[in-house]
């Protein structure tokens, strides 16, 4: 077991046995929707990871160095790391990873999510959730399947590399998608891997066996399969007595799932002839095949449920922002409509010292058309996410739209729209009048009814753990509010709220290192908070959309006030803030517990 993984099942034991009491203000409008995160972790796992400043994604990613920051009250040596290089989360391949096997773990638990799970977040198509039909040992892979491991590397998701510990089953999904893309015979499949574990375990008395198999046409192997299939009882035992020999399984029920799980991978669980053919052998009877067919069905129900269950965590959602703008790929990218200014931005934040902080940018893609910018899904082996989208800075226009809107002021209705429906009393006469505003005035208004003008950031909007959206913050001004939304959206978890100050404090101090924010004006950009109840939690810079260059004779503070013409986007003066804020919750949250 990787070290990530036994901290996070750690985390996982410790949380099982955790009491929690449930800490929220019942007057928030929300109340009773957070009814699943009541498992308080005493600690908090994070990963930690270093881009490489290389150009092409692939290279960088396989850069990246993973490591465990413990947030544990308790843990002040490691507490002390975090202050120190502030702590990197990477959660994705090891979160989904960690997730997956937990959930293995406790099916009690996977119940629970599954009833849980609102209507939107059904699993991606079952194609997308890999399963090998042989027990490997765990990181073993023929050459041939590294090489096709490399090809798809790029299109896979990070949760979909499954590796069930103990179980001596490895169940590598990015060689798995290959063989299925290319249709791969199940045969060649299987002596594949049949070949690589016993070159590499010599010892291991299953794969012994399994080596002893493989002259075996597949279909006779496959209808091997299928008649230990009918002793489920004995399977479930761990072991299958066969000509006098006991035929030790690694894991017993998973590698049979698997098995036909694969079998039937390409076709998604369909009852086509073809897959029939493959899985039962030519002298069985009518009848036989028959009862056959509806243990193998039933087994499909299993394996539906099973698969379900370990699809990769991905409750994506776009929480701010134009509606549609972003979405994500099949392959687990977050594509966000093209624009140059903010591709140009990530392009150079690649190699900042902001890196860090920023998700993976992988260049963009043209798609039916349209060109995207491919970003790395930071929501990845989060497990209903807790999400914030903190909007940063003094002013969310640029100078730029000011002298616009003086030379050509365009009124807007839907604005007039949005303002009166907030406050009906906030447009003038004259904009009631004409039944509409600019959109300067708009943006200007909406900067100072809500906390960007007093507090250089405002919250755009919240996604509870239960997949509850609140986005009615426009009136959410004062110190007060905003620290009531904060113990709100952490359920007032202390380790939760000092991992974001950590993180927080983490950013002030790399910003002050980044050439990037020293060069450039950062106009309605975002903080992403995320955390998730297993106590993964992060902060992520996004949206550089209206992030521009300053001009060459303009060395901007980030931490004083705006005046026209000075360019200042307050984004220092935001981080202050929220750093106090999220302080002042903290010690809140200590005195209610
Ligand atoms: N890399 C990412 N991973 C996960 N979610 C993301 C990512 N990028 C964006 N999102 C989601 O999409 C939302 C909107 O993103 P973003 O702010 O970049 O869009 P936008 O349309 O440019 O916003 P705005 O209209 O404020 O300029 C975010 O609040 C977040 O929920
Ligand atoms: O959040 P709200 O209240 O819905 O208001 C929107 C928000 O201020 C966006 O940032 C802004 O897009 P830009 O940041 O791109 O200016 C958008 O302008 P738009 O309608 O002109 O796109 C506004 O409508």
């Amino acid at each position: 077991m990787k070290d990530w993984q036994l901290g996070f099942s750690s985390s996982r034991a410790q949380n099982n046995q955790t009491g929690v009491s449930s800490i929220f203000d019942e007057n928030f409008p929300p109340s009773g929707f957070m009814k699943d995160l009541d498992s308080s972790p005493e600690r908090m796992d994070t990963l930690s990871g270093k881009k490489s400043n290389g150009s092409d994604g692939e290279s960088m990613r396989d850069a990246i160095e993973e490591s465990i920051f413990d947030f544990s009250p308790s843990s002040i040596t490691q507490s002390n790391h975090i202050k120190k290089t502030g702590f990197r989360a990477r959660p994705k391949l090891a979160s989904a990873q960690a997730v997956l096997s937990s959930k293995l773990e406790d099916p009690t638990e996977m119940q629970t999510n599954a009833c849980e799970e609102p209507e939107d977040r059904k699993p991606e198509p079952l194609k997308r959730v890999c399963m090998d039909p042989l027990p490997i040992a765990a990181g073993e892979t023929t050459k041939d399947e590294d090489v096709e491991e490399q090809k798809v590397k790029e299109g896979v998701m990070a949760g979909e590399n499954l590796v069930e510990e103990g179980s001596k089953v490895a169940l590598n999904a990015a060689t798995r998608k290959s063989l299925w893309r290319r249709k791969i015979e199940p045969r060649e499949r299987l002596g594949a891997s049949v070949e690589s574990i016993d070159e590499s375990k010599e010892g291991d008395f299953s794969n012994k066996r399994l080596h002893r198999k493989k002259s075996w046409g597949s279909r006779q192997r496959n209808t091997q399969m299928l008649g230990s299939l009918q002793d489920g009882e004995q399977y479930m035992g761990g072991s299958v007595e066969k000509d006098g020999e006991e035929e030790l399984v690694p894991h017993p029920v998973l590698s049979r799932v698997l098995f036909h799980s694969s079998a039937s991978s390409s076709s998604s669980f369909n009852n086509s002839s073809a897959e029939s053919d493959e899985v039962f052998s030519e002298n069985e009877d009518t009848a036989t095949r028959r009862q056959n067919m509806k243990k193998c069905r039933s087994w499909r129900t299993f394996l539906t449920m099973m698969q379900w269950s370990k699809r990769p965590q991905t409750s994506w959602i776009q929480l701010a922002g134009h509606q549609g703008n972003v979405r994500l790929s099949e392959g687990g990218e977050v594509l966000k409509r093209f624009c140059e200014v903010e591709a140009v931005c990530l392009q150079v934040l690649m190699s900042d010292a902001l890196c860090q902080f920023v998700p993976h940018y992988f260049g963009h893609i043209s798609q039916d058309g349209e060109q995207y910018i491919r970003l790395e899904d930071l929501l990845s082996g989060l497990k209903n996410p807790v999400i914030m989208d903190c909007k940063m800075g003094v002013r969310t226009y640029q100078e730029e739209e000011i002298s616009k809107a003086r030379s050509n002021a365009i009124v807007r209705s839907d604005m007039y729209q949005k303002m009166v429906k907030v406050d009906p009393a906030a447009p003038t006469v004259e904009e009631h009048a004409q039944r509409g505003v600019t959109k300067l005035r708009y943006l200007q208004w909406r900067d100072d009814s809500s906390s960007t003008s007093s507090l250089g950031f405002r919250i755009e909007g919240i996604v509870m753990g239960n997949g509850k959206v609140l986005r009615d913050f426009y009136k959410t001004r004062t110190e007060a509010q905003v620290t009531e939304t904060l113990l709100t959206f952490t359920r007032s978890q202390v380790h939760i709220l000092e991992a974001y100050e950590s993180r927080l404090q983490a950013l002030n101090k790399a910003l002050k290192e980044s050439n990037f924010f020293n060069r450039h004006e950062i106009i309605g950009s975002s903080l992403l908070f995320v955390h998730d109840c297993s106590s993964k939690a992060n902060i992520w810079m996004i949206d550089f959309g209206k992030t521009i260059p300053t001009p060459k004779d303009v060395q901007l503070r980030h931490d004083v006030p705006w005046v026209e013409g000075n360019r200042e986007d307050g984004y220092l003066i935001g981080l202050t803030s929220l750093i106090t804020l999220l302080g002042e919750a903290i010690k809140q949250a200590g005195e209610q517990s």
